[in-house]
């Protein structure tokens, strides 16, 4: 069982803004005129389809490679300018960035060391991520969803401001994905900025407040996850919908017939469709909300032909860049 990260008076986040960012690799372009603000106090879904350059985009957020263009800041500075960037910033680019023959604990002692955090927060960390039982073995014997809680645990070291994680939801398990859902929403709550990245929106889906989805490094949607869903449908069904839907029409509604029995009406409000139903005398089987399916969305803004994914046969990396090596 893990307990809930005391609140601290450094917890208040900071804006991220990207402006004009762009990358080139040769002439690839992996980021392309990149813009969109990451808001305190919320959780960002950093989203777009394989190769869409969201790792490029947060490398250049954390000094790890240079833009060509454009700029990214956290607090209104680059990353290399944060007076304690630990304090700041907290991320988790790759599960994998550990000497494997280290234990967690140890793994954590090490950073904390170098940054002058107390041991007794590596503890307190192992326990707030769920792996105290582990923090004894050695990290390469770790799974995917432990090296990715022990990422975490990493990241917040220094009870940073910010919290940039790519993919976390990588190698989590239903249970793990639930778990990491409210973790990362209890650390929105203290009014940190949480930026995570994912390739699917429907892992992120209920995690997340903003999304800013991107295609060949280009901006393709930003905006609350609400907005996505569009304005808000009722499915109905009933023995004569062809009435019914005449009735809603006339009543300024806009009704779809989608099926023998059934109807769908542009409208929050089902309690109308009810009340006009019983007016007109006719039976209700079915009265509920339609939701639009977020993933047939989020493939229908990459995919259209100005964002399909142009990465596959696109250039290869020609690098592998180490924290720390600017590009
Ligand atoms: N060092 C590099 N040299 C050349 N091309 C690169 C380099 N780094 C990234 N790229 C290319 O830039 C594009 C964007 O890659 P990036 O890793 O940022 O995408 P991503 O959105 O994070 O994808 P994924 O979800 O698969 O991790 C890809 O086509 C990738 O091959």
């Amino acid at each position: 069982m893990t307990t809930a990260p005391t609140p601290s008076p450094t917890s208040t986040g900071a804006r991220i803004e990207i402006a004009g960012l762009t990358k080139s690799f040769g002439d690839f372009r992996a980021v392309d005129d990149l813009s969109f603000v990451v808001e305190p106090g919320r959780v960002t879904g950093f989203l777009g389809p394989n190769g869409a350059g969201k790792t490029t985009t947060l490398r250049m957020l954390l000094g790890l490679i240079r833009p060509s263009a454009g700029s990214a800041t956290i607090d209104g500075r680059p990353y290399a300018e944060l007076d304690n960037p630990m304090q700041v910033v907290g991320s988790a680019l790759e599960a994998t960035s550990f000497h494997p023959g280290r234990t967690g604990r140890d793994h954590l002692r090490v950073l904390a060391a170098a940054s002058r955090v107390p041991d007794a927060r590596v503890d307190e960390l192992l326990e707030l991520v769920g792996i105290a039982a582990a923090a004894g073995k050695r990290a390469g014997t770790y799974s995917m969803g432990m090296r990715q809680r022990l990422g975490l645990a990493a990241a917040l070291l220094g009870d940073p401001r910010v919290l940039i994680l790519d993919e976390p939801a990588n190698g989590l398990d239903p249970e793990g994905i639930r778990w990491l859902r409210g973790f990362l929403r209890h650390l929105s709550t203290e009014g940190k900025t949480i930026l995570v990245s994912s390739h699917l929106l429907n892992e992120v889906e209920q995690t997340v407040d903003d999304v800013v989805i991107i295609a060949n490094g280009r901006l393709v949607q930003q905006g609350p996850i609400s907005t996505l869903h569009g304005d808000r449908r009722q499915l109905v069904r009933t023995t004569d919908p062809d009435r019914l839907g005449a009735a809603l029409g006339e009543d300024g509604l806009l009704v779809v017939r989608t099926g023998d029995d059934s109807l769908e009406v542009t409208s929050e409000d089902a309690r109308r469709i009810g009340d006009t139903a019983l007016r007109l005398g006719l039976p209700i089987y079915e009265l509920r909300e339609s939701r639009s399916d977020l993933e047939d969305l989020f493939f229908q803004l990459t995919s259209a032909p100005e964002n399909r994914n142009r990465n596959l046969g696109a250039t290869e990396p020609t690098t592998d860049v180490q924290p720390g090596e600017v590009q």
